[in-house]
């Protein structure tokens, strides 16, 4: 039978940084991923090259191959769609399948965390991570950090349509130009930062696993855990069912760890007896501690608005993706490919704001599909002519959901509702902006006109009627296994399963409100911070 000191579920964002960060230690690890190796094949090259993403995530015949093929269960406020909740079935889990953006959020979601009962979990308290899992292309300082494993880089070669869109939001909205907004403050506008070299993605795997291997550092791929083995309230090990069926126990001397996600950890939890009794019982699972896994579920929406305007450049066709494709092979990092299809982005206030900016703008090169990705209807691209595209993105939805199992089967699916819309207020914020974008991008440069969702929607109510049909998941779904020190949580501070002895989980299903940013640092930080937890 296999042991280690440690046994980490999920190779993902967070899972690779704490198996690294402890494996560096000399303990024994053992990474458990359900997905294939992201560094071997005849399709790795789509992984690694930063623009083939978007071929992934068009081409179904590809994205098959590194997508757990997630959707939620029918959205009531937004619909009754089933919106895609694409995952990262792959070493280095969604961070080899995301947009590289890098943001950390806003400094007050840290301190706001230890407010509320996370206590080791405001921004000066994290912040070390941060610094420590980065290298940033602009040299340390007092926010940032240099020789970490993530290369961190602004995105470079902005379009004339990304510029002008810059220059609009700053004086049209009043908020300052930013060089990092990384640093001391986020609200404003700036160039996106992104987890990639030119050419090259920084996922976790790519940082934490290939760059420096580690040879006591064990990564097991095709091996989906089906339960943690737990002895009394003790978990002493993984069930692990490989490629062919065939069921295994992997032993932890010291402890387990679950990073498998703000789905996998807690559908994991609940297969092992950790979850809501009544629920459990339901699927005739032995209840091993009654808490709230799976409550709490949130994510980031946006709404595409695009525009026709040459100054984009690209052209959403094969022939031209092929051609950018083709030239990353021979000259890495040469070409539009080797960085991302977004280019910049902003953090502003909509009148529903608090102490923060609530609003994320994002601009990118791409027409979005319309009037959204999962519908049979949807007319993608909706014109194969350059066009820009800005998303207003709500960052502090209010609506919460829940991941509930679907059957006791460890490989069904779990039922994912975030009930997106069901609090108005969230409606709101979008609609307000869509109307800033408007007015940001009201005669700016070349700007042909609105394609997305298009001016027959300019009345605010017809607009408010159509847009749970516009309404796009950013894929930053967190929030359950819920860390906090009261009623509401399923991990305390130290990350580690309440009335349970050598579990934690670590990664972005333990965050107790979603950060005012794109989740990806934030979770790679949640890894680091579990291993300093380990060692303390
Ligand atoms: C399409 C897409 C685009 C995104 N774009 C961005 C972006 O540009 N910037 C950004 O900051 N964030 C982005 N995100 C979000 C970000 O990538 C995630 O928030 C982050 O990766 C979550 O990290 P995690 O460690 O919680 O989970 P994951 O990285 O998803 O890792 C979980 C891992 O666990 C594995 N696993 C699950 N269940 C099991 C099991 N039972 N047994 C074994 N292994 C299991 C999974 O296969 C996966 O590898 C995007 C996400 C997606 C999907």
């Amino acid at each position: 039978m296999a042991e280690a000191d440690y046994v980490v579920v999920g190779a993902g964002s967070a899972g690779c940084a704490v198996a690294r960060r402890l494996a560096e230690r000399g303990a024994s690890v053992i990474l458990v991923e359900a997905g294939a190796r992201d560094d071997r094949g005849p399709l790795k090259n789509l992984l690694r090259i930063p623009g083939a993403i978007a071929v992934v995530h068009s081409t179904p015949q590809l994205k098959k191959f590194f997508d757990w093929g997630y959707k939620s269960v029918p959205q009531e406020h937004a619909a009754n769609r089933r919106i895609p909740q694409t995952r990262g079935k792959v070493l280095g889990g969604s961070s080899s399948v995301n947009g590289m953006l890098f943001v950390r959020g806003n400094r007050e979601n840290y301190d706001d965390w230890a407010d509320d009962g996370c206590k080791g979990w405001s921004y000066e308290d994290v912040l070390p991570a941060f610094k420590r899992l980065e290298h940033w292309e602009g040299g340390a300082n007092d926010f940032r950090g240099a020789g970490g494993p993530i290369r961190v880089r602004k995105q470079g070669g902005l379009t004339e349509a990304a510029q002008g869109f810059m220059q609009a939001a700053t004086s049209r909205l009043g908020v300052p130009a930013l060089d990092d907004y990384n640093a001391d403050s986020q609200e404003g506008i700036a160039p996106v930062q992104l987890s990639a070299d030119p050419g090259v993605r920084y996922s976790s795997s790519k940082g934490y696993l290939h760059d420096n291997p580690l040879d006591h550092l064990v990564v097991l791929t095709n091996a989906t855990v089906s339960k943690v083995v737990l002895s009394g309230s003790r978990a002493t090990g993984v069930e692990v069912i490989g490629k062919k069926g065939d069921r295994r126990v992997i032993r932890a001397g010291r402890e387990v760890i679950v990073s498998a996600g703000a789905f996998g950890s807690p559908q994991l939890l609940m297969l092992s007896g950790i979850g809501p009794a009544g629920h459990l019982r339901e699927h005739g699972i032995e209840v091993r501690a009654d808490l709230p896994v799976g409550d709490n579920l949130h994510d980031h929406l946006f709404v595409p608005v695009s525009f026709r305007m040459d100054s984009a450049l690209r052209r959403p066709t094969p022939t031209y993706f092929a051609r950018g494709l083709a030239r990353e092979l021979f000259r890495p990092g040469s070409g539009w490919a080797g960085g991302s299809q977004f280019e910049a982005t902003g953090f502003v206030r909509t009148s529903h704001a608090g102490s923060v900016p609530n609003l994320q703008l994002l601009s990118l090169y791409w027409v979005y599909p319309i009037p959204n990705q999962d519908s049979d209807k949807a007319v993608r691209p909706p014109s194969t002519k350059p066009g820009q595209s800005v998303f207003p993105t709500l960052i502090y939805p209010e609506s919460r959901g829940t991941v509930r199992l679907s059957s006791a089967d460890p490989l069904a699916p779990p039922l994912i509702d975030p009930a997106y819309l069901k609090v108005g207020k969230d409606a709101d914020v979008l609609l307000e902006g869509i109307r800033m974008v408007r007015e940001v991008m009201d005669g700016v440069g070349d700007n042909q006109g609105e394609i997305g969702p298009g001016q027959q929607y300019s009345d605010e109510e017809e607009l408010r009627r159509v847009l749970p049909d516009y309404v796009h998941s950013v894929y930053h779904p967190v929030g359950t296994c819920r860390m906090g020190s009261d009623e509401r949580a399923v991990v305390g501070p130290d990350l580690k399963v309440l009335g349970i002895d050598g579990l934690r989980v670590a990664d972005a299903s333990v965050m107790p409100s979603i950060i005012g940013g794109n989740t990806n640092a934030p979770s790679i930080m949640i890894g680091e911070r579990c291993a300093d937890l380990i060692r303390s």
